[in-house]
This record gives C-alpha cells, sequence and structure tokens, in this order.
C-alpha cells in the first residue's frame, strides 16, 4: 500500500457552475481512491469544517472562516470577473425606485450571502435585514422584498419573466471594483494532508486535469447541462465562458479585498491568509 489507507471523502458542489472541476475528476483518479459526496456548498462547508470530509470546493467565505485549519489546492476555483449569471438577487422592484427591507437569501450559500451584504452596504448604503430561506423564489417573495439565489435554482428563474428586477452580484463587484470575484476554492482539512500527501497530489493532478480537458472542448458539458437543466447550447456556452476556474493574482486580488470589506463589517472576525498546500513551505509567502 502506498499510505492511503482510505479512500479521500471528496466534497462536490451539486450545481453546473462546477462541473468543469469535477466532470472528469473521476476518470483522472481511476475510479480509486476517492469517494464524491455531493452536495449545496453550505453543506459541505459544514461537512469539511466537521472532518467528515477531508477535501471539498467550498464557498471561499467557508475558507475564509477556517484558514487556519485548511489549505488550498492552487489554481482551482470557481469565480467570474463580470457576470456571473446564477448568482442573482431578484427584487420586486429597482434599488432606485424603493429600497428593499427584507431580503431572503438562500440557505445553500456563505460567499453570495456575505457579498450581497458587502454590496448592499458598501456600494449601495442600504441596510436591509437579511432573512435566510430554502432556495424557493416564489415562496421567498410572499414575505420579502428581494431574494438572493445561487446556483442551478438562478439559472431555472432567470429564464422566467416574473417582472422583477435581476441583479448579478458578479457584475456589480466587477463594475464596482474593477476586480475578479471568486466564490469557491478548493480547501483540504491541514491535517489530511500532511497525513496522505501522496493522495492528494494525485488528486490535485486529477483536478487540474479535469478542469483543463473541460474548459478545452466544452462540448460534453454544455450536451449534459441542456439533457439536466435545459436551455440551449448557446446559454450554456455563454455560461461556461464567463466562470473562470483558475486561481491566479487576478482571482487571488479580487477575493483578499472581498475578505478585507468582510472583516471591515464584521463578517469576519479576523485577517484571512492564502495558504497553498504546495508552496507553503517557500519562503516569503
Ligand atoms: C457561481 C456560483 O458560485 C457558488 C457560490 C457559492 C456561495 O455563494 O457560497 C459557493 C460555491 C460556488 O460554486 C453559483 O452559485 O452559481
Amino acid at each position: 500500500m502506498t499510505g492511503r489507507l482510505n479512500p479521500l471523502r471528496v466534497g462536490r458542489i451539486d450545481y453546473a457552475n462546477a462541473w468543469p472541476l469535477f466532470h472528469y475528476l473521476e476518470d483522472y483518479t481511476e475510479h480509486a481512491g476517492i469517494d464524491i459526496v455531493l452536495k449545496v456548498p453550505a453543506e459541505l462547508n459544514r461537512l469539511l469544517r466537521e472532518g467528515e470530509i477531508q477535501v471539498s470546493a467550498v464557498s471561499s467565505f467557508a475558507y475564509g472562516m477556517n484558514d487556519k485549519d485548511y489549505v488550498l489546492l492552487p489554481h482551482l476555483s470557481v469565480g467570474s470577473e463580470g457576470k456571473v449569471n446564477s448568482i442573482l438577487l431578484f427584487l420586486k422592484q429597482p434599488i432606485g425606485q424603493s429600497s428593499p427591507q427584507r431580503i431572503a437569501v438562500t440557505t445553500t450559500s456563505a460567499t453570495s450571502v456575505n457579498l450581497l451584504k458587502i454590496l448592499m452596504k458598501k456600494y449601495y448604503e442600504l441596510d436591509p435585514v437579511y432573512e435566510p430561506a430554502e432556495p424557493d423564489l416564489d415562496r421567498m417573495l410572499e414575505w420579502a422584498d428581494g431574494a438572493l439565489l445561487i446556483g442551478d435554482p438562478a439559472i431555472r428563474e432567470s429564464w422566467e419573466d416574473k417582472g422583477l428586477t435581476v441583479i448579478d452580484l458578479g457584475e456589480v463587484w466587477n463594475q464596482w471594483t474593477g476586480l475578479a470575484m471568486t466564490y469557491a476554492v478548493v480547501a483540504a482539512r491541514r491535517e489530511a494532508v500532511e497525513q496522505t500527501p501522496e493522495a492528494f497530489e494525485r488528486l490535485f493532478r486529477a483536478f487540474t486535469a479535469s478542469k483543463e480537458k473541460s474548459v478545452g472542448d466544452l462540448t460534453p458539458l454544455i450536451q449534459k447541462a441542456m439533457e439536466q437543466l435545459g436551455g440551449d447550447p448557446a446559454y450554456w456556452q455563454m455560461y461556461f465562458t464567463c466562470l473562470n476556474y483558475d486561481f491566479g493574482p487576478k482571482q487571488q486580488e479580487g477575493l483578499a479585498l472581498y475578505f478585507r470589506y468582510a472583516s471591515e463589517l464584521g463578517l469576519l472576525d479576523h485577517d484571512v491568509n492564502l495558504h497553498f498546500y504546495k508552496e507553503e513551505t517557500l519562503p516569503n509567502r
């Protein structure tokens, strides 16, 4: 044996936005050594924190809360520089006409709920009350002035015409700051990486290969998206192209500003450092 006692439990976000990271992952790990746990982001955030899974695509905000216990797998993320198309605030009235007092926020998110709070406070200079709710737009708007949805439910609602004002949080963030925004990162529990470094190296290579193959030819993902979620090829081509799966200096700069604002507003109680599992032994990092 190679020091790999148990399969690594790997959290996979159950939304189309993360497909490129995962679509070929099991092919590249040869279906050995990993168990995939498919959940919405908030569930994965909890499972990783509790050590029920060792590595996961999680909300970037969840990494920020636990940066001392986690390390990042380099070059992997879900983000956008501009429109994200699936992190949407649906409002009954445009903000210029009437300020929302109560906003229902999906229980599935961590990054976007806090991004909304940052944008409301600092960009729109508004202070609504936020109430967590199951991601069901019609029910949310029975009692709220606006509702935040993410992922596939946001995509489905963006195809309906309910006479609502729709705000794309990735677009507002980019117009305001000029920067990219990163919604999810791939994080591992530090002690798990230390216990089985070879298993993580294999997993990291498989993630990178899955991402490159997915982005290199979107056709299979577009086909799957149409079968599972509807829409047409042009929509999905646009959707996967607006998203970005790298985590280079540009993405890190945007996320660092997000974390700074989150700390300023008391959404995080400490400053966040980005630790990468491979580079962390290098000096001056
Ligand atoms: C792009 C998206 O980003 C997701 C948003 C998340 C959050 O708000 O916590 C978490 C994971 C991301 O995959 C989306 O939901 O559509």
